[in-house]
């Protein structure tokens, strides 16, 4: 007998606004469990920070979202969506953007074509077609080239899109990788350390983009951030980890008076 094999079903994007529901995720390295049965949920269009003292988890958490890291157990949805296991190409199609604590521009690259590779995945012409300059490819690139700076001008980039990114300042071109991230038209956005080594203007003016892209893009975003005075003012949720628990959650003012994590931040002084 013939066995026909089936080719394990490819997931689909959700197309109505979702939920990032993170549960009971475990994460165990050689001996050491560095998330131990977290659940949170990044409710649509809020902005969801996951703070804690220094290694009670928040980057295997990110990793972990982001497709970096497999989770020992438990899962990973947005919306119906599995995103467990998925490697962070597809995570990265199904909706779900990340920039990086260390920049990743090319060096050369000017801001317009930094941003166009967070366009990557939503091209339609293949290479040959670019290459041809067929008229149809000519077309595409020009709307994406729009796109690009509408997201430019959304971030206050629109008079540098033309400069070597790698040439900014280090804020603007954290700007730069955040509107890479915004190209690809995301649902979540998952910000880490988004403000760390900034001067005090540059953290306002990021913090005032991020509130903007939630607030007039609808985009949800999983913060990860040490600079307390920023997750306070932009977080509507937040998740505390400590020694990868989930200790508590809440809103910024019911997380903050927290007596566990009072303790937990106070412990870490120690
Ligand atoms: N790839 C890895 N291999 C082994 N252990 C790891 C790995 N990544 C993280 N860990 C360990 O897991 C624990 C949680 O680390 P993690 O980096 O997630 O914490 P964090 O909250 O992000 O810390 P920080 O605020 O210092 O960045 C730590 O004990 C860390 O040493």
């Amino acid at each position: 007998m013939v066995r026909v094999k089936t080719a394990p079903a490819t997931p689909t994007a959700p197309t109505a606004p979702a939920a990032l529901a993170v549960r009971d995720v475990t994460v165990r390295f050689a001996g050491l469990t560095a998330l131990d049965g977290v659940s949170f949920t990044v409710e649509p269009g809020s902005v969801h920070a996951v703070i804690g003292p220094n290694g009670a988890g928040k980057s295997t958490c990110f990793n972990v979202l982001s497709g970096v890291y497999r989770a020992t157990s438990g899962a990973v949805h947005l919306g119906d969506t599995e995103l467990t296991g998925l490697a962070p190409h597809q995570i990265a199609a199904l909706g779900v953007a990340r920039t990086f604590q260390n920049l990743a521009l090319p060096p050369h690259a000017t801001v317009a074509e930094s941003m166009l590779l967070g366009r990557h995945r939503l091209t339609r012409s293949g290479f040959l077609a670019t290459g041809l300059w067929l008229p149809s490819a000519a077309r595409e690139a020009r709307l994406h080239l729009e796109r690009v700076r509408e997201i430019a001008e959304f971030i206050g980039l629109e008079k540098e899109l033309d400069h070597p990114a790698g040439a900014l300042p280090y804020g603007k071109q954290k700007l730069v990788e955040l509107g890479r991230a915004l190209c690809m038209e995301p649902q979540v956005l998952l910000l880490d350390e988004p403000v760390a080594g900034m001067t005090a203007d540059e953290r306002r003016r990021v913090a005032a983009v991020v509130a903007g892209v939630r607030d007039s893009l609808g985009i949800s975003i999983v913060l990860v951030e040490h600079d307390m005075g920023v997750v306070m003012r932009l977080a509507d949720a937040v998740t505390v980890l400590d020694f990868g628990r989930r200790i508590a959650g809440g809103s910024p003012a019911e997380v903050q008076n927290d007596p566990a994590v009072v303790r937990a931040y106070l412990g870490a002084q120690e």
